[in-house]
Order: structure tokens, then sequence, then C-alpha cells
């Protein structure tokens, strides 16, 4: 059955490029159509920007480009981009969406991980993000590495973009209904409100080792954003231990990398998203949050127990994190159809029946 608004599907995306509504000066790699997001990859040069910039009503990426670019970098055999310096990529898809589709976008998750910033600008746009119904024209990437600074290249992949028709995100009503039938959220008593289930943090750990998160090390070598498994993880990273007090005290400068109390679920008819929890209930906030795709978590696509793995920063003063604490929640939309494939059904996912884990770069022993 396939429903007339929602989010598209796999099958759904590679018409769209079929249709000349999406286009990419080189064919689709082949696992680049996701369940329910399309991976977007970067042209072949970087601009180097003074600071980042809106478009605005007024005036295309281009425009701006001109006034602002410090120096231009060329990626058709690799480069490093620096933390703490801003970049703009033009991507190699572009759109021309119906009237009734608009699109957002969204870091990968293997991009949070690594805190590398990342927000899509179009033209004409007065959000990062969000693309228009019916917008035509081309797709820039803006990158800022925070913590290690990353070598990229044409058609690495950072951020991806997800494609819908109407609204169709569930009511608190739907998402208790659906919680019943499905187990969104492995909690005893779901927390359910402004339309999205609560996700809480671990801190008592894991294994025998009481292993609750890592914390980015600083002035580190370069991190390929494409070798998986390649880098040692404590060249880049200091783990965390449970000290028997179930709490950390989050640091502002720092980045953390920790995990959800409950595990998670996205039946194979749906879509999620996590959303930051209200930020005036503390100054600590899950800063890349990100897509979760459908058959993520799902028992029958061998997800079982999937925990939420959630990037922490602390704004403007230390903050003492506790053991359950509400860090952020899971809004679901409908597909419009249900994927080909679902996450962890022979498309290489990195993150299917994960605890605690680092970004695919890292190896494990
Ligand atoms: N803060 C987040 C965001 C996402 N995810 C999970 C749910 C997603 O379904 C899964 C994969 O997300 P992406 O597709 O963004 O990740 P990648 O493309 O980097 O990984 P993969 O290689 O698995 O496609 O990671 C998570 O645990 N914590």
């Amino acid at each position: 059955m396939t429903r007339t608004t929602g989010i598209l599907a796999d099958r759904a995306i590679d018409a769209l490029f079929a249709e000349g509504r999406l286009k990419s000066e080189a064919p689709l790699d082949a696992d680049q159509v996701q369940p329910a997001s399309l991976d977007l990859r970067l042209g072949s040069k970087a601009l180097r920007v003074r600071a980042s910039f809106m478009p605005g009503r007024e005036h295309k990426v281009a425009d701006k480009l001109e006034r602002l670019t410090l120096h231009e970098i060329d990626l058709e055999n690799g480069a490093v981009l620096e933390t703490g310096c801003v970049y703009i990529v033009p991507l190699m898809e572009s759109l021309d969406l119906p009237q009734d589709m608009s699109a957002s976008a969204n870091p990968k998750s293997s991009t949070g991980r690594l805190d590398i910033f990342t927000r899509v600008m179009v033209d004409h746009a007065q959000e990062f993000d969000k693309i228009p119904a019916g917008y035509r024209g081309p797709l820039y990437l803006e990158i800022s590495p925070r913590t290690f600074p990353v070598i990229v290249r044409r058609g690495s992949r950072l951020s991806q973009i997800r494609f819908r028709v109407g609204h169709s995100l569930l009511s608190d009503t739907e998402l208790l209904d659906l919680h019943k039938a499905e187990t969104l959220v492995a909690s005893e008593v779901p927390n359910v409100s402004g339309g999205g289930i609560a996700l809480s943090i671990d801190l008592k750990g894991s294994g025998p080792d009481g292993l609750i998160g890592y914390r980015g090390k600083h002035h580190t070598s370069v991190i390929d954003v494409d070798r998986k498994a390649a880098h040692d993880v404590l060249d880049f990273w200091e783990p965390l231990y449970s000290r028997g007090r179930d709490e950390l005290i989050l640091d502002p400068d720092e980045f953390y990398i920790l995990v959800s109390r409950e595990a998670v679920h996205v039946p194979p008819l749906f879509a999620a998203e996590m959303t930051p929890y209200d930020p005036l209930v503390g100054e600590f906030r899950v800063h890349y949050a990100g897509f979760f795709d459908p058959g993520f978590g799902h028992a029958g696509a061998g997800g079982a127990g999937s925990r939420a793995v959630l990037e922490v920063r602390s704004h403007e003063v230390p903050f003492i994190l506790e053991h359950g604490q509400v860090i952020g929640r899971l809004v679901y939309e409908h597909m419009q159809e249900r994927p080909a494939g679902l996450y962890g059904t022979g498309l290489g996912s990195s993150y299917q029946a994960q605890g605690l884990k680092l970004s695919k770069h890292f190896r494990v022993g």
C-alpha cells in the first residue's frame, strides 16, 4: 500500500533520479540510496569562507561566495579540512523538486559522531537543512570540523537528504498507539509529549568495566572520512567509566559520545528523527541528533536492542548529567511505502544492534 503523504522510500528516490527530479554529475553510487534517504556527495572543490552565512531570500549561494571566499581547495585527490574553519562545498547532486515535495537534510550519523558540523544550503534559503517544496537548483554543504581535522575528497558522503510529500508526523496519540503495538522505545513508562518520545542517557555503563562513553581528544592527527576501521580509538578518544555515582560533569569545551538508556525501534513503515530536548531544561544538548532509518532496531532486521548514540555538548557552563536524564526526543513520520531494503539487511549498515559505538572509522580492540 502506498500513502499519498509521507517520506519517500528507496524505490521512489530511484524514480526521482530516473525522472530528472534529482540529478547528479556522476551516476549514483550503488549504496547511495538508503531505505528513506539519499547520501549526498561532495563535488570537486571546497571554498574556505571567512564565516558561515545564510543566503537569504534575495540571494543565490554563489553570489555570497564571490564576496566571502578566501581560497579554493581542490578535492579531486583529497584535502584536509581544518578544525575551526568554515568550508562550503558544492555537492554533486542537484534538485528539481515537484511542487508538492520538500526535503530536509541532516549530517550522517558517522559525520555527527566525528563532530563534523555540516548543514545543507540552497539558493534563497532562510533556513539551513530545509529545502522548500518545488526547489530547483544546486545544493551546497557547509562543513566545519570541530574536534578532529579530516580528510575529504570528491565523492565523500557527509550528509543525507530525505524527501517528503505533505505532512505525516505522528501526533502524541498516534505515537502512543504505535508504541503500544510496536514498542518504539524500551521503557516501562514511555514519556510522550510535543510529538516525540523521550530518550534518556545511560551513565551506569555496560559490561564489567562500566564504560559509559568517550570524550574527544584535542590536537589529534587527521581522520579520513572514507576509511573504515582505520584509526585507533585511543589516539582520538578518552574512554569514560562509571565511578559508581551514575553522573558525568560535562565540560563546556569538550565533545562527548554517550548512549541512550533505552533501546530504540523504528518499524518498517516509519522513519524517525531525533530532536534535541528542550534546551531550557539545561545547557546541554545532543548536538547532531539525526535521522533514524526504517528497520533500525527492528527485530526482523536483526536490530533488537539497538541503542541510540548521543553526541553531547554543554554550552556556557559545566553541567552535571545524571543517569536517566532526558536528552532528546524521537519524532516519527509515516513512510509513503515500505522500503525495499530495511536498515541492517545487507545494506552494509554500520550501527544496527549497536550499544555504545564510535563511528565506523575506528578500530575495535
Ligand atoms: N544520533 C544518532 C543518529 C542515528 N543513529 C542510528 C540510526 C540510524 O538509522 C543509523 C545510521 O544512520 P546514518 O544512515 O546517518 O549513518 P551512516 O550513513 O553514517 O551509517 P551507515 O553506514 O550505517 O549507513 O544510526 C544513532 O544511533 N544515533
